[in-house]
């Protein structure tokens, strides 16, 4: 058996009216893996997921599943199996008809179809509903026959575009719970095209970050949120200060930087050996990192730096708390914060405060936002 379930080679794609959507895209996806696409509108999501389907041309690269080529395969005889956000169920078939489809369209004995779809519509709960039409079903009943209908024909890689892109806010986190684990039970790999970054960062074993046709970061959710590796995906992901930067020598571990408000230092995710004094640089800190007091309340440490801001003004939603500071440049920042924490704190708006932040949190990328 290979290595991988699925491996993208180079894939590149031009439309035929010359837009690139897709550029060098290299992908290894391990059997029963969670990879999620995001990135903004246009990036190219839709039309990676639609090569691996077998539903778009590709313009040049390999891709291959089990370690087979399938560039060339049609569609319907590669192991794969597509979920869209419109779930496209057939209204005038019932649930159990609808699920049937793919196994008949596969010419397959009626023994075989009888048994599959009985364990699919228990699996998934959609029993009670099995003589109903797309009409009568609720929004998660729809979703899960979108998924009994694809997981039916027992695909090697589930494909999803956007499958939740149609539930409220509630059903949505329900769905997500579910699909999640879904996919582990069955152990087979999902591959995900969201433009919700927490959904991805809350359901993904690795986040594939797309800018451009390009890919910017494959990294498993922690990492992308606490270490990106370029300024488009700090910006895109998390919530980050970012400050631009020149690079100034490496301390230890540690990047020095020198910034408009301040020297800091901040782990590089670069080659340390070949960065040069005065190369352009952003360090990143995730908000979450950064914590705020009075100024006269702050203790310094040697393993943190600070920062010095007016407070304007703080507001408290929930669990959280946003603040708005300040800085020694005129710059204002926002910093989502713990709202517990924020209130022992006492900050009285229009006083000075002190942000701090472990050295290690910060990351140092290459480039400017
Ligand atoms: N059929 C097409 N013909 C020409 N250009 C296309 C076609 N489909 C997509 N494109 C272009 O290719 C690029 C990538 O589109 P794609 O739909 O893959 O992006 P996406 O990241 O999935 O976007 P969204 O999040 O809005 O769905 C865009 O610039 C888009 O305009």
């Amino acid at each position: 058996m290979a290595d991988f379930d699925l491996e993208l080679i180079k894939l590149s794609k031009t439309y035929p009216g010359g837009a690139v959507a897709v550029k060098e895209f290299d992908l290894e996806v391990e059997r029963g893996e969670f990879v999620s696409f995001v990135g903004p509108s246009g990036c190219g999501k839709t039309t990676t997921l639609r090569m691996i389907a077998g539903l778009e041309d590709i313009t040049s690269g390999k891709i291959q599943i089990r370690g087979e080529d399938v560039t060339k395969v049609p569609t319907e005889k590669r192991p794969t199996s597509t979920i869209f956000q419109n779930y496209a169920i057939f209204p005038h078939m019932t649930v159990r008809q609808n699920i049937e489809f793919g196994l008949n369209v596969r010419k397959m004995t009626t023994n075989v179809i009888n048994k599959r779809v009985g364990d699919i519509l228990e699996k998934l709960d959609l029993g009670d509903v099995a003589n109903a039409k797309e009409e009568s079903l609720s929004g998660g009943q729809k979703q899960r026959l979108a998924l009994a209908r694809s997981l039916v024909i027992e695909p090697e890689i589930l494909l999803l575009d956007e499958p939740l892109g149609a539930l409220d806010a509630n059903l949505r986190r329900s769905i997500q719970e579910e699909l999640k684990l879904l996919q582990r039970s069955l152990g087979i790999t999902f591959i995900f095209v969201t433009h919700a970054q927490s959904e991805a960062l809350s359901l993904s074993d690795r986040i594939v970050v797309m800018n451009a046709g390009e890919v910017e970061q494959i990294s498993d959710p922690l990492e992308l949120y606490t270490r990106p590796q370029t300024p488009f995906v700090a910006k895109f992901v998390g919530s980050n200060l970012i400050f631009p930067a020149r690079f100034e020598a490496m301390l230890d571990e540690n990047a020095a930087v020198s910034t408009d408000i301040g020297s800091f230092d901040g782990m590089p995710v670069f080659d340390r050996s070949s960065c040069k004094k005065g190369e352009t640089v952003s360090l990143v800190i995730p908000s979450e990192f950064i914590d705020v007091f009075p100024s006269e309340k702050a203790i310094y440490k040697d393993n943190c730096n600070y920062l010095k801001g007016t407070l304007s003004e703080v507001d408290f939603v929930g669990r959280d708390a946003y603040l708005s500071i300040v800085l020694s440049n005129n710059q204002p920042i926002r910093l989502q914060s713990d709202a517990t924490a924020i209130r022992s704190r006492n900050l009285t708006p229009g006083g000075p405060v002190d942000m701090q932040w472990r050295r290690q949190r910060a990351t140092v990328v290459l480039g400017h936002a």
